[in-house]
């Protein structure tokens, strides 16, 4: 999967401009490709994708109430109505810049789930953690008490992005053999808790600057199943070779 998070960037129109341009440059893909769009294009770019197989849109959050007075947010059920494939939950600048620890990402998940979205869950550490060494151990709670209380025909249901904080954004991209580690690892986790054939049928994403030179080293390797990628989304000339790379 090459899932691109457009983050608060691309007016509608640049939006769609960006979409087709992809869609046209990169053809048919071998991979699922999702578009993570900003809320307000979610219904525009559904009806670009929803014409092209292989192609998908993401929101990039979901509150995780039903529906009631929250003035700003979307619901899952306003999302699966829209007809949207995905949504990213979890990721560190929600964590970061809104709050957002696990035990509201289960919920999130769970609402997502129930309406028939599939969640793309990330989970990272931040650079003093991985300085400590103690990367697995925070990455193993994130993933544990976001997932653990699935069932397992839930789990199979969701995407799991390692996005390690200090390789967003940063240029610093994690090298393909730490990607891969802790890609296996977090299999592991899932293996112990779920089963192997759910292990085995999950797609972990890596995410943290990912550019066309990086990306087919980091995806050869055998836990990394393809990428959530930031800013080289923003462009078929840097998107393009990333779907190509899988
Ligand atoms: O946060 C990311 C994707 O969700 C990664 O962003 P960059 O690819 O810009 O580092």
């Amino acid at each position: 999967m090459a899932a691109g998070n457009w983050k608060m960037n691309t007016t509608p129109s640049e939006g769609q401009a960006l979409a087709e341009g992809i869609i046209t440059a990169a053809g048919p893909p071998a991979t699922k490709v999702v578009f993570g769009v900003p809320a307000i294009q979610l219904m525009q770019i559904k009806e670009i994708t929803a014409k092209h197989e292989g192609y998908y849109v993401a929101a990039q959050n979901m509150h995780h109430e039903d529906k009631g007075a929250y003035t700003g947010e979307l619901s899952a059920a306003m999302l699966a109505d829209a007809g949207i494939d995905y949504v990213i939950l979890g990721h560190s600048e929600r964590r970061d810049y809104f709050g957002e620890d696990d035990h509201l990402i289960n919920t999130k998940i769970n609402k997502a789930l129930a309406a028939g979205i599939l969640p793309i869950y990330c989970c990272g550490e931040k650079l003093d953690i991985r300085e400590a060494g103690s990367h697995e151990m925070i990455v193993g709670k994130q993933i544990e008490q976001a997932l653990f209380s699935l069932a397992p025909e839930q789990m199979e249901q969701v995407v799991i992005a390692y996005e390690p904080v200090w390789a967003i954004g940063t240029g610093v991209t994690a090298s393909p053999q730490q990607a891969q580690d802790m890609h296996q690892f977090i299999r592991t986790q899932i293996a112990n808790q779920f089963g192997q054939s759910v292990a085995d049928g999950t797609t972990i994403l890596y995410g943290g600057s990912v550019k066309p030179a990086n990306a087919e080293e980091l995806f050869s390797m055998p836990d990394v199943d393809g990428g959530l990628v930031g800013g080289a989304s923003l462009s078929a000339e840097n998107f393009v070779p990333i779907i190509k790379a899988l």
